[in-house]
């Protein structure tokens, strides 16, 4: 166990050792990630689960949170999913996830109305993979959380945040938690970051292996 604080670059080395060198698929991570959330909302936040949002994005940060729908769901939740993302770039991840969803025919849409009653949003639009500022149907989606008054829980990183710097890349999600994987992120404990993020949850018991360790 370590209070390594890592990159985006960083993180995703170790995922790639993890998954090319070890042998650990990406689903099998991504699986580990989705507990982790899962467990962190369960145990948290018992007393706002009338109505939990997942809030997708098309990466892998959206495929972790299509699999914690599937999870909550399983576990008795009411839960449905705001697609956020262009469903031309998912992720072979995401699309994996998304196939198990509409198997569980969990309700999914593309309307913001789905937060007006929303007692605990899942922010699983951008995690470590955010390049850019974030515009358009995005920067709308964060806006729209922004202004609910749910328990905010965002999955790696609040979308919007910088992994390496902490700055808000035009806007970003303000979160009562951050659930991140294997490693805090330098993102995380900078001003910005760390005002974003809420309470900081470090998932490392994810079976990511840091060479270096
Ligand atoms: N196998 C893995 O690599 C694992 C990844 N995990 C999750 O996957 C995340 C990283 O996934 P991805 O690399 O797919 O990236 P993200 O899901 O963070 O972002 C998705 C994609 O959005 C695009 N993008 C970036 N900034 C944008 C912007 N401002 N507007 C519009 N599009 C933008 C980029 O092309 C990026 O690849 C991690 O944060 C973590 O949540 C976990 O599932 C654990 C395992
Ligand atoms: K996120």
């Amino acid at each position: 166990m370590t209070d390594k604080i890592v990159t985006a670059e960083e993180m995703r080395h170790y995922d790639s050792y993890t998954i090319n060198t070890i042998g650990i698929p990406s689903l099998v991570l991504m699986e580990r990630a989705a507990l982790a959330v899962r467990d962190e909302i369960l145990h948290a936040f018992p007393l706002n689960l009338k109505n939990v949002v997942i809030v997708a994005g098309s990466g892998n940060n959206g495929g972790d949170g299509l699999a914690i729908a599937r999870l909550l769901h399983i576990a008795g939740v009411h839960v449905s999913i705001l697609n956020v993302g262009n469903p031309d770039h998912a992720s072979d991840e995401h699309q994996t996830q998304d196939n198990i969803v509409k198997y569980y025919q969990i309700p999914e849409t593309t309307d913001f109305a789905v937060l007006d009653n929303a007692t605990l949003i899942v922010d699983a639009m951008f995690g470590i993979g955010i390049d850019r500022p974030v515009t358009g149907n995005y920067a709308e989606a964060i806006k729209a959380i922004n202004n609910t008054d749910a328990i905010v829980v965002a999955v790696d990183m609040p979308s919007g945040i910088n992994t390496d710097t902490g700055e808000i890349m035009g806007t970003a999600v303000k979160a009562t938690a951050t659930v991140t994987f294997a490693y805090n992120k330098v993102g995380l404990v900078k001003s910005d970051g760390a005002s974003y993020a809420g309470r900081i949850v470090i998932a490392n018991d994810m079976g990511t292996y840091a060479i270096d360790d």
